[in-house]
């Protein structure tokens, strides 16, 4: 058994996109506490429309200022050509893609339906393999969609086996509202690796009923090896009402840990970056590792005085 887990760190991208706006200077703050954490494969903004997600605004000025003495791999998120074009002048090591089961959820999103999309992403993959750069594809709302409720298992698996097949070295699967328990998620990844070997499958869990944990488990034992989290539990969609925070990273660590899976990953460091960026954000962290430490560390304080 392989028991390695890479985190796929999205909270510079899907964490900060739905926060209040923050300066380069503190998201790249945030990247460096991230990268001495062990982490290794960030999404660290996005290349979208600045008035739609103005979060996500500065990050041409933030891609020249990342460490480049690292083997870290710095991805951005592109929702057009422009995008892509912007991810390629900005010499960043990956792009990711999106579509969605949803054609309404794709239209709030991007402006276009599902298949048009699914057309676009055939177009910028391979334009961006052209130009040498690695792609990897999203699938949201696999397992409901805010607009139009349940999304069926085989969707996603001719979904993510068109993006597969369009180029993409990894697909993640976006159970983008946090719904989803494990049977369904179950269902969905059985469905998907029908169709795609598990080494080429990522899983991107929302929090919303605390399921993520429950449902990262269902996937491992599947042989998914990759997962999306976002430190400090940031984040959600700003096109997806009710969606809340990414699983949070520190909970993921703490779990691989227990289970014995090597991520890489510092725990005590990663813990620091979510705290870093929560007081930025003027907020506690998400995480439930995060308010436990902070619980013992009081509790250690308060026992020192007595
Ligand atoms: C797709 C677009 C860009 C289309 O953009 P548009 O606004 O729908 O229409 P447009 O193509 O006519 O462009 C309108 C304006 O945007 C500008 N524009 C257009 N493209 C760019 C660009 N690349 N960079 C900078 N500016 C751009 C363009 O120049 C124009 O400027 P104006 O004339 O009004 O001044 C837009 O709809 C958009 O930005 N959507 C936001 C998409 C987004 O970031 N969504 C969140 C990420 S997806 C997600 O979070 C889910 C995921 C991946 O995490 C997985 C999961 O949880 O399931």
């Amino acid at each position: 058994m392989n028991d390695h887990v890479t985190l796929m760190e999205v909270g510079p991208r899907d964490g900060l996109q739905g926060e209040k706006v923050l300066p380069v200077a503190t998201r790249l703050a945030l990247i460096k506490q991230l990268l001495a954490a062990g982490c290794r494969h960030i999404e660290v903004g996005s290349f979208v429309n600045p008035k739609r997600v103005p979060q996500m605004a500065d990050t041409a000025e933030l891609f020249p200022l990342l460490p480049s003495n690292t083997p870290a791999r710095f991805s951005a998120l592109a929702a057009n050509s422009r995008g892509l074009e912007q991810a390629l002048t900005a010499n960043a090591d990956a792009i990711a893609l999106f579509t969605a089961t949803s054609d309404t959820f794709c239209q709030r999103n991007i402006g276009m339906d599902s298949a048009q999309s699914v057309q676009q992403f055939r177009e910028l993959a391979a334009h961006a393999q052209t130009a040498g750069l690695p792609v990897r594809g999203y699938v949201s709302t696999t397992i409901a969609c805010p607009y139009e409720g349940k999304t069926a298992p085989a969707k996603v698996a001719k979904l993510a086996y068109e993006l597969h097949h369009s180029g993409c070295y990894e697909v993640s699967l976006g159970d983008t509202i946090g719904v989803g328990t494990p049977r369904q998620v179950k269902a969905m990844l059985q469905a998907v690796l029908s169709e795609l070997p598990a080494s080429a499958v990522a899983v991107h869990f929302h929090d919303t009923y605390g399921q993520a944990l429950a449902n990262v488990c269902c996937a491992l034992e599947l042989g998914i090896r990759t997962v999306d989290a976002s430190v400090a539990g940031l984040g959600g969609c700003p096109y997806a009402p009710g969606a809340s925070g990414n699983l949070a990273s520190e909970d993921l660590i703490y779990l691989l840990n227990g289970l014995g899976m090597n991520s890489g990953v510092d725990l005590p460091l990663l813990v620091a970056a979510g705290e870093f960026i929560s007081q930025q954000l003027g907020k506690p962290a998400c995480s439930k590792v995060n308010q436990a430490m902070r619980v013992s560390v009081k509790q250690t304080h308060s026992d020192a005085k007595m």
